[in-house]
């Protein structure tokens, strides 16, 4: 597969670092427009929990898990209902894959209603994933801040992600960054973003 990221411009960020690599509208805008109105009714979007001090808080923010047959998936002990991937989704795996040279078999849908939707630092690192995962990131919709923080030092960092943009995140950036989009109360519109992954097979039938 050709890789095209040579051609693409590198996160402008404070200090921008070798392990994002950001593609500006790499989705059109009515293309995606189009297809933030399909997922936005298409999708069975999950309402998801999390415990804590022995109560079920409900996260903010809706979910969707997408994946071939086969693959489990699960993050502070969820366990995501797989579903059987949509013609939109499968079309779009096909053009991340082919524009940033790397297979996927599984995405993470989510969706922020407004902006007091949001998702608190975390890295990427379950276990499935593997020790080097390269997670493409499209983002659709409002735009969104994501922010990021090295785990070892002070450093950090932020990158608005615009309607259309596509965010690769390089094998190293979980291991050594922890990133969130926090409530942005002022963002009245919705935003799905969409993270392609390569999650191992379970073999555990
Ligand atoms: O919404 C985003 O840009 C990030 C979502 C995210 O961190 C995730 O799905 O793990
Ligand atoms: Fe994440």
């Amino acid at each position: 597969m050709i890789s095209v990221w040579n051609e693409l411009r590198v996160a402008r960020t404070e200090r921008p670092h070798p392990e994002l690599e950001y593609h500006p509208a790499f989705y059109g805008e009515e293309q995606g427009r189009q297809l933030l109105q399909s997922l936005c009714t298409q999708v069975t979007w999950q309402t998801d929990h999390f415990m804590a001090f022995g109560r079920r808080i409900e996260i903010p923010r809706l979910q969707a898990w997408y994946a071939d047959p086969g693959i489990r998936y699960s993050y502070s002990n969820n366990l995501l209902q797989t579903l059987a991937w949509l013609p939109e989704l499968t079309a779009l795996r096909e053009q991340i894959e082919l524009a940033c040279g790397h297979r996927f078999n599984s995405v993470l849908l989510t969706y922020y209603r407004d902006g007091r939707d949001s998702v608190s630092w975390h890295t990427d690192d379950e276990q499935e994933l593997g020790s080097e995962p390269w997670i493409a990131s499209l983002s659709l919709g409002a735009s969104r801040v994501m922010q990021y923080r090295n785990k070892h030092q002070s450093e950090t960092g932020a990158l608005s992600l615009h309607h259309g943009d596509l965010l690769l995140m390089r094998p190293g950036f979980q291991q050594h960054w922890l990133h969130q989009v926090a409530a942005q109360p002022e963002v009245d519109e919705p935003r799905i973003n969409l993270t392609y992954r390569l999650v191992a097979m379970d073999d555990s039938g």
